[in-house]
């Protein structure tokens, strides 16, 4: 019998969604609430860490994602590629909870290494699960050698070090090549090499990376094993580990080497998700924002927060959506080819807005000062929109969208914010713009 095909979500749809999900400890007089209407969409793919200050909440979602606590409030939908749908956690019996946990990698601090079973067969156990592929045994030594063990894959639990079992349990956690990892901080007892392979494995198991990336990870032939970079072997060895893509990696981290290889960074505090922000989309709007004197003019901090609040939890691969309140702050609208986003002549009113192009191109028409008419292009990182919100003067250009166009948008409301709180900002600002 051949294994059935995986598929993915549907198009657009996450792999895991978290709904509304609040938590409580305790019962009657004891009870304290934990975690407060929490929602959360993680895409296929897609390497996310979760931070937050100690006791915010991070490790109570995630045992609830996990299927390790019985869900109170909210729902947790986990997809199923082999089944080609969603397992609802809110109450799913044991049976359910126990299928639905053989779909996720787990890297928890406790790491229930079997203490009686050498490195390789701790390994092993966990992949006598499933299936056996004629490579097994090589895919286990393998993994162990990558991880930095193959010196200790006969010993047991008590005779390794505390980095050592976790990087065991990593092993086992991975060696099923499960569609979702949920781990908590997986790197805090490892030394800067054998972290660094555990995230660029997690990088390489989501999906095909750049390969100057990798390259720029790898130390010298024969160089220090701990000097924070991957041996040559160790990069040789990834195409081969990571040969399934599509892991989608939920992380609870403090850890800084880590959140900067995150494609999206979940910031919780005091039982709430309180920022959600895709790596690549802020820095695409903040180096998008920077090319306009109005932002170039404001402190660096200020443009982050404003890019933050502009992209948050837009994901780079798909088009827009608005399916929780942390992605409605979102302010990424879209216009079908041929629609008009802006009108030469209309006057500036508080819906008026600032425009970056994230897709797509758009045509800007005007009037010059001869009388003649000036067309234009612009495309992607372009920009529009800005000088009649610094000026209050009526649009100055038609602008229209020839292709399907997605726009990050800025409200009028933060224009007016620098202007009421800086008159000496607001006059340098329109001197640039051409106004006294
Ligand atoms: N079993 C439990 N019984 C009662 N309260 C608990 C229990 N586990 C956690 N808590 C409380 O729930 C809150 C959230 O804890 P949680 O461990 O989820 O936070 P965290 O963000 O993961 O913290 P850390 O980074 O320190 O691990 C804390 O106030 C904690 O004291």
């Amino acid at each position: 019998m051949t294994a059935p095909a995986y598929q993915l979500p549907p198009a657009g749809e996450p792999l895991l969604r978290v709904s509304h999900v609040s938590y409580s400890f305790g019962t009657g007089e004891a009870r304290t609430q934990v975690l407060f209407d929490n929602d959360l969409e993680v895409m296929p793919g897609e390497l996310v860490i979760m931070s937050g200050p100690s006791g915010s909440g991070k490790t109570t979602l995630l045992t609830l994602i996990g299927g390790l606590r019985g869900i109170q409030d909210g729902e947790v939908e986990i997809w199923d590629g082999l089944l080609g749908t969603y397992h609802k956690l809110r109450g799913l019996d044991e049976a359910g909870l126990v299928q639905t946990r053989r779909l996720i990698g787990f890297i928890f601090q406790r790491h229930n290494l079997f203490d009686s079973l050498r490195a390789t067969q701790n390994v092993r156990i966990a992949r006598e699960l499933f299936p056996p592929t004629p490579d097994n045994e090589t895919r286990i030594q393998d993994l162990l050698s990558y991880l930095g063990l193959s010196q200790r894959v006969g010993y047991k639990p008590q005779e390794l070090s505390g980095g050592q079992r976790q990087r065991v349990a990593i092993a086992r956690a991975l060696i099923n090549n499960p569609k979702l990892v949920l781990a908590d901080e997986p790197t805090a007892a490892l030394d800067a090499n054998s972290g660094l392979a555990v995230i660029t494995l997690l990088q390489h198991l989501a999906r095909t990376r750049d390969p100057n990336e990798l390259a720029r990870l790898v130390g010298k032939p024969g160089g220090h094993s701990d000097s924070g970079q991957l041996t040559p072997e160790q990069a040789a060895a990834l195409p081969n580990l990571a040969r399934q893509k599509g892991t989608t990696s939920l992380i609870v981290t403090h850890d800084a080497r880590t959140m900067n290889r995150a494609d999206r960074i979940v910031h919780m505090e005091r039982g709430k998700i309180v920022s959600n922000v895709v790596v690549a989309e802020r820095l695409f709007v903040t180096e998008g924002l920077r090319h306009c004197a109005f932002f170039a003019a404001i402190l660096p901090e200020q443009q982050q927060a404003i890019a933050d609040g502009v992209s948050v939890g837009i994901h780079p691969d798909l088009p827009a959506r608005c399916a929780d309140p942390v992605r409605r702050a979102g302010r990424l609208e879209t216009f079908k080819p041929g629609a008009t986003i802006l009108r030469e002549g209309d006057p500036v009113t508080d819906d008026s807005k600032f425009y970056l192009i994230r897709r797509g191109r758009v045509r800007v028409d005007r009037a010059t000062t001869d009388g003649d008419r000036a067309v234009a292009e612009l495309g992607p990182k372009d920009f529009f929109g800005d000088r009649a919100l610094v000026t209050n003067e009526p649009r100055s250009a038609t602008v229209t969208a020839i292709e399907p166009v997605e726009v990050y948008t800025v409200g009028r409301e933060i224009f007016q914010r620098y202007e009421a709180t800086s008159r000496p900002f607001i006059e340098r600002i329109r001197a640039v713009y051409g106004q006294s």
